[in-house]
């Protein structure tokens, strides 16, 4: 059915830097941390904080581990993003573009690449390549891109898909994407979400006395769900799990990429995969659904670190399942969801 709107369409993800140059990797941690939604510290301290210590001390230890899994395409990240971007175009009639929270491109280029396109255009549905609402992955994904909206006075409608974390297609084809690596022997799934401070979410917690404060928060019925990160990733789990049948001692779930001294989220990805052998866990299978995309922090930090930090502790296989990438099941979802005759909610 054609669009009765004229629509345009923009998948937002993170982002990487430019090249593994160092100076590029600077200027993309610079960008990336000074945002007050990812390190929440007033400004001045932000500044010496990211300037003076993290950035400075960082960068080559982050360049390096850019290169060991850039590709002659580039950064894996924008290299997917862009191949979801030409998959979703076969199933769409609107221009489909993406936009990066850091780097390049950005929001106002896909903007202004769709107002070439067609310079009627009426509306543009923005949707974050992220599953689950945090404050420094989702929220400030589409908080910038409102901005840029608001700031060059675009005479489109900005709609947004609201995070997906239950969504029964995202759900299905996560399940789907799975099935293959469930045919090998093993003893359990880890599901590895990126962590982030557990001061993130109390801050998020619209009741201000629900999240990490009430006995097992997550499974306790509350408004705050809405926008709690680990409630979202718990509950993902949990419907993976039911849509394939795995018994309770058959997956557990942890978060990893943790950045600084203060408290994250846990169970540590690290930890549990150093913890796991001597449970008795030797054949570990780990899927990471915070991230639709392969990126840095599941081909270098998980599939290769987290590889050798298990089989170190006594693992006897490491297998990585990867992310959703261009699954045929996630680019319908995702068609699904721009059509115009599919209700979204705007956040
Ligand atoms: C999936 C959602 C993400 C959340 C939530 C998130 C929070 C978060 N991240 C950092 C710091 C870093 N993350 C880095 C890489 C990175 N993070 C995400 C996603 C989320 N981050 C992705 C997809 C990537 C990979 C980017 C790529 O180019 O492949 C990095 C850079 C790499 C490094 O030096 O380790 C940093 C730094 C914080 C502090 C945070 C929450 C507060
Ligand atoms: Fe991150
Ligand atoms: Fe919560």
């Amino acid at each position: 059915m054609k669009a009765t709107t004229k629509r345009g369409i923009v998948l937002m993800n993170l982002g990487s830097p430019d090249s593994t140059e160092v100076k590029d990797v600077k200027k993309y941690l610079n960008e990336f941390l000074m945002d007050e939604r990812v390190i929440d510290s007033p400004y001045l301290l932000r500044l010496l904080l990211v300037r003076g210590m993290i950035v400075p001390f960082r960068a080559a230890k982050s360049a390096h581990a850019y290169q060991t899994v850039w590709t002659k395409e580039g950064s894996p990240l924008i290299v997917i993003s862009k191949h979801l971007q030409e998959a979703l175009q076969e199933q769409v009639d609107e221009p489909v573009e993406i936009a990066m929270r850091y780097g390049n491109p950005s929001p106002k280029a896909a903007f202004d690449s769709l107002l070439k396109q067609i310079p009627d255009i009426e509306e543009v549905v923005a949707v974050p390549l992220y599953p689950h609402y945090a404050m420094s992955s989702y929220e400030t994904a589409v908080e910038y891109a409102k901005e840029i909206h608001a700031k060059h006075k675009y005479p489109f409608k900005l709609t947004i898909i609201p995070p997906y974390y239950n969504n029964e297609d995202y759900i299905n084809a996560l399940a789907e994407s799975m099935k293959p690596f469930l045919q090998q022997d093993y003893d359990q799934i880890l599901f590895s979400y990126h962590g982030v401070p557990e001061r993130h979410i109390l801050k998020g917690d619209i009741t201000g006395h629900h999240c990490l404060q009430v006995a097992d928060c997550c499974n306790v019925d509350s408004p705050a769900h809405k926008q709690c990160y680990k409630h979202q990733c718990t509950r993902t789990t949990q419907l993976v799990a039911e849509k394939l049948g795995l018994p309770k001692d058959k997956f557990s779930l942890s978060f990893q990429s943790r950045l600084g001294r203060s408290e994250w989220l846990k169970p540590y990805t690290a930890v549990r995969l150093s913890e796991l052998p001597k449970e008795g866990i030797k054949k570990v299978l780990v899927v990471c659904p915070a991230f639709v995309s392969d990126c840095l922090e599941t081909l270098e930090e998980i599939a290769m670190g987290g590889k050798e930090i298990f089989m170190e502790a006594g693992g006897e296989s490491f297998t990585m399942i990867p992310c959703l990438n261009v699954n045929p099941l996630w680019v319908k979802a995702l068609a699904k969801w721009v059509d115009h005759t599919h209700p979204v909610l705007s956040v």
